[in-house]
């Protein structure tokens, strides 16, 4: 039983947007209409839909979707009947004018990821979004990688901008429930009544179920997660997990529990041929940072090379490396090579 003295936390599901990267973004209609399904049955009220790395994220360098990200997000917008249909985006890879597409075919969400330090490149889209009367959310994505303060400054400009809820977004795995809790405080007191404070958590250090409740005790409204814990590196805070955990906490979430592991057990897990797991690269990932997206280029460039993929991801965290630089993970790989 939930405590009505306990705020509302809302789960956004995203296992049809940061889940796609664990599958190469090969997602098919039949699976988003089959998992989108499952989870609006179960009282998930927001369900994220797009290419792992967001709205036109398909492409040679973040790897081709077997589906267009548009065609997914109008036949998840049709199988629900609760759910809102958030996208992702991310300013120079997708663009208002996919904004403005993805809001045709009935996405009402718009979700603008930026890094931790760089989000004055958004303010355009929350506008944009705003204008369209889509709700938005902002992610400031390595957030391990500035002070808690920095972080504050950075959700203030989203704020300002337009954004709804800013999110602290542990994209490498790489926070512990102390440092989580620490940045969203530092957003809760910034932000105030202007906007919510979200979180993102990766299990690298097996730590997104336990970051998500610090980040809730710390203030956070909004929490994401995936089914089985399918997402980029070693995978995101298992949805199910979240929704039973909160639920033992007596956390409301909306989330009729049992459904919810129906969905996990019954509909995600027969679909998924390769889970994602806390191997070696993906641990050395959270210990040094690494940006999750990284993983499937990192083992890609240490196949050609005939390095091992921990190595090249432990230079390319040391290197302080960013998305959109996906490229340097080529060179880190054939300097490790020349090396040998
Ligand atoms: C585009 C990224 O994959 C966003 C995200 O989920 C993260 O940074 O983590
Ligand atoms: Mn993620």
């Amino acid at each position: 039983m939930s405590d009505t003295t306990k705020p509302f936390v809302r789960i956004t599901d995203t296992t049809l947007r940061d889940g796609s990267h664990a599958v190469r973004h090969q997602f098919t209609e039949r699976q988003v209409r089959d998992v989108a399904g499952a989870l609006d049955a179960a009282g998930v009220q927001v369900i994220e839909v797009t290419h792992g790395d967001g709205l036109s994220g398909s492409s040679f360098n973040y790897g081709f979707s077997k589906v267009r990200d548009i065609e997914l997000v109008a036949a998840a917008v049709d199988e629900v009947e609760q759910a809102r249909i958030a996208v992702l985006m991310l300013p120079g890879l997708g663009t208002v004018a996919d904004l403005r597409e993805a809001h045709g075919v009935g996405a009402q969400v718009a979700r603008i990821a930026t890094h931790c330090t760089e989000a004055d490149v958004s303010i355009q889209h929350f506008q944009a979004a705003r204008e369209l009367g889509m709700e938005t959310v902002g992610f400031l994505m390595l957030a391990h990688r500035v002070e808690p303060d920095e972080l504050a400054a950075q959700a203030r400009i989203m704020a300002d901008a337009g954004c709804e809820c800013v999110y602290v977004v542990d994209s490498a795995g790489a926070l512990f429930p102390h440092t989580a809790a620490a940045r969203v405080e530092a957003l809760v007191q910034e932000l105030g009544d202007d906007a919510q404070v979200g979180f993102h958590g990766h299990q690298n250090l097996s730590l997104g179920i336990a970051n998500s409740i610090a980040a809730y005790e710390a203030g956070a409204r909004q929490i994401d997660g995936t089914l089985c814990a399918l997402g980029a590196g070693a995978g995101n805070s298992p949805s199910e997990i979240l929704a039973t955990a909160f639920g033992a906490l007596g956390i409301p979430t909306g989330i009729d529990e049992e459904r919810m592991l129906a969905a996990a057990e019954e509909v995600l897990r027969p679909i998924i041929t390769r889970m994602p797991v806390a191997d070696r690269a993906s641990i050395v990932q959270g210990r040094y940072g690494v940006y999750n997206s990284f993983l499937l280029h990192a083992e890609r460039a240490a196949e050609r090379y005939g390095v091992p993929a921990y190595q090249v991801l432990k230079r390319v965290g040391e290197a302080g490396y960013v998305g959109g630089q996906e490229d340097m993970i080529i060179d880190v790989a054939i300097e490790l090579a020349a090396a040998r």
